[in-house]
């Protein structure tokens, strides 16, 4: 039996390569520093239950993307939301409904990852540091000093600085994903024991530290017991106040929160803050996926295409093609 694939990043960039594949036969074993899947897609337990705390929903505009989810909608991973859309602008709150189809993993956002690694086999807990070349094969060094491997190929589905130090050994794809600069996010969750008293379920924001704000229990499948709430605000607020303490974050928008949604805002009974430090690149692009076939190693993630949820699952389907196409 040949050696398996590695991939590092359990994100959505890095389980559509693991399906992919999986789905050609090929053996793959997954890598994530972090104790779950899910990535920027993650949801994070609470007192306030699980809340969604990177992407807020996604939107399917590629075909081959809009058929998965369909697929994924038939087995209960996501369903449709369609929240009661606003726009915040100069002061103003005003409903702003429109067409678009919007999607959300169910019950929780990293529902939809965990469904895809599915009985893949995984570690958890597992910051690596070193992609190496043997004489035949690849191996991993993790941050504990462990190796892992051999591995037949490598692919990297990390945020690009992290990409770009294990890619080292690809010094052109190394050089690539250290072009990428990525805005930082930060993001804050309120829970409330009385539902506020507003009809607004999704908001858009402009001229606020805050860009969007969503009422996470009218998403389809979350538990209901307290009226929770995810503020994101601007990548420019974020940036200013990088290293502000989580607290001080949490009464900032909060104050900004209780100016705008325009109805009485209690104290919360419950408040998180999360820095998102790698949120979104500031640009762009349209490399598909990075690959240096020769040496057997692949960058993927939405840093490579649009940003966003679909583009990384655009990403990590083009480096499985690359890498199946080259076998
Ligand atoms: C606040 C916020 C809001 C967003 N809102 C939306 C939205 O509404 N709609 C939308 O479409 N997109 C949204 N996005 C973007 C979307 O979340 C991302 O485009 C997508 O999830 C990226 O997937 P990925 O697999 O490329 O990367 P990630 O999800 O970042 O996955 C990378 C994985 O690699 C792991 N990793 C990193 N370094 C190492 C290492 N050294 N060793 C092992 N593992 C490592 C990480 O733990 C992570 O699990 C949002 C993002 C943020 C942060
Ligand atoms: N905070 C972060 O780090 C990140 C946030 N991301 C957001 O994720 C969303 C995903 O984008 P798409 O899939 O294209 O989704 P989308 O089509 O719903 O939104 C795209 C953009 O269009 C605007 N918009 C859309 N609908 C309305 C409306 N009804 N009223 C007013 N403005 C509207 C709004 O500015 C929004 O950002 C966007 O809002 C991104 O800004 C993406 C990646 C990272």
């Amino acid at each position: 039996m040949s050696a398996p694939i590695a991939i590092i990043g359990t994100g959505m960039a890095g389980l559509s390569a693991a399906q992919a594949l999986h789905a050609a036969g090929q053996n793959v074993e997954l890598f994530d520093k972090s104790r779950g899947s899910g990535g920027r897609m993650a949801s994070k337990r609470s007192d306030a239950g699980a809340v969604d705390l990177g992407a807020q929903y996604f939107t399917a505009r590629d075909r081959r993307f809009a058929e998965v989810v369909q697929q994924w909608r038939d087995r209960g991973w996501v369903a449709e939301w369609s929240p009661s859309l606003y726009n915040f602008s100069e002061g103003r709150l005003l409903p702003s409904p429109d067409e678009q189809i919007r999607w959300v993993g169910t019950p929780r956002m990293s529902a939809i990852t965990r469904a895809l690694l599915g009985a893949l086999p995984v570690n958890f807990g597992c910051r690596i540091t070193e992609v190496f070349r043997g004489e035949r094969h690849w191996g991993l060094q993790d941050a504990e000093g462990l190796s892992h491997g051999p591995f037949s190929h490598v692919i990297v589905a990390t945020p690009p600085p992290q990409a770009a130090a294990l890619l080292a050994a690809a010094p052109k794809l190394a050089g690539t994903a250290a072009s990428v600069a990525m805005e930082p996010t930060w993001a804050v969750a309120f829970g409330f024991s009385e539902p506020l008293d507003t009809r607004v379920e999704g908001c858009f924001l402009q001229d606020s530290p805050l860009e969007w704000m969503a009422r996470n229990r009218s998403k389809p499948g979350r538990e209901t017991s307290l009226d929770t709430w995810v503020l994101h605000a601007t990548s420019a607020w974020s940036r200013q106040h990088l290293d502000l303490p989580k607290e001080a974050v949490i009464e900032h928008l909060y104050g900004a929160f209780a100016e705008m949604i325009g109805c009485a805002v209690p104290a919360p009974n419950f408040s998180l803050a999360h820095r998102w430090l790698y949120a979104r690149p500031i640009q762009a692009h349209q490399w598909g996926a990075l690959a240096d076939a020769d040496l057997g190693l692949y960058a993927c993630g939405d840093w490579c295409l649009s940003g966003r949820v679909e583009g990384a699952w655009l990403s990590g389907q083009e480096a499985a093609r690359r890498l199946l196409e080259h076998l």
